[in-house]
């Protein structure tokens, strides 16, 4: 197994085990480390027999719930969330993250607001000292497609930087979410708040979510490739 493999499966692994109870509610985030944790939540399930239930943030995760024979219920069904999983692009030292870059932000920060714990499980190299150093290729928002021009040139005349259309690979054209929208890319100035700036962002008519997720995580799991696995909570703060 790749090395940063190693490091994404041993995050998920701890925090599955050291936050899932019977009877919970959970959602599932998007992208490749979740996969270890979905993993992970099911070997816990069969082997003692534990009822849960799941909520996906994603096509890929309802996926991988249904692959897993996992209880898949809605937000509709149960609006309030136990404890929700999910990976991150970056990582600050305040547990803010940029998250998207698997498209899937808008329906990954609803079900980590409507949670009681937002566990954030990564490999070390999502660490970092300040947003945009380590993760390059911007924070994601998300637009109505019919809106993406104005939006991309309103983000860039008072912000600065340049806000990407995603492309979609294997298919002509921009890359559609999964709930019908577009990307942006922004790719900030490091010196603007960014806090501040996304408030204003989500302002803009025809944003509809961006991946910067502040305040959200309650804990943060940090896998390195020996196995060993940082947990830093909130409260560190
Ligand atoms: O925000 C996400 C998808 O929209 C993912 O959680 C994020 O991209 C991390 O992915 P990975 O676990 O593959 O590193």
């Amino acid at each position: 197994m790749a090395a940063q493999n190693l490091g994404k499966q041993a995050a998920a692994i701890r925090a599955i085990t050291d936050y899932v109870k019977n009877g919970q509610v959970i959602g599932i985030g998007s992208g490749s480390t979740i996969v270890y944790g979905v993993q992970e939540l099911a070997k816990r399930v069969k082997s003692e027999n534990l009822s849960v239930k799941c909520i996906p943030t994603s096509f890929q995760a309802q996926q991988l719930i249904i692959e897993h024979a996992l209880p898949l219920t809605t937000l509709e069904q149960c609006p309030v969330i136990d404890v929700a999983f999910d990976g991150a692009d970056e990582i600050d030292k305040n547990l803010t993250c940029i998250k998207g870059g698997g498209g899937c932000l808008t329906q990954e920060k609803i079900v980590a607001y409507f949670s009681r714990a937002f566990v954030v499980m990564a490999d070390s190299s999502k660490r970092s000292d300040k947003l945009g150093t380590t993760w390059m290729k911007g924070l994601p928002i998300e637009v109505l497609p019919l809106a993406y021009k104005p939006i991309q040139q309103t983000i860039e005349k008072k912000y600065g930087g340049n806000a990407v259309l995603r492309i979609a690979q294997k298919k002509a054209g921009p890359l559609v979410t999964d709930s019908g929208n577009f990307i942006l890319d922004w790719e900030f100035p490091l010196e603007v708040d960014l806090t501040a700036v996304a408030n204003g962002v989500i302002n803009i008519p025809g944003v509809l979510e961006h991946g910067l997720f502040v305040g959200m995580t309650e804990c943060l799991y940090l896998g390195h490739q020996d196995g060993s696995v940082d947990i830093i909570n909130k409260q560190k703060y």
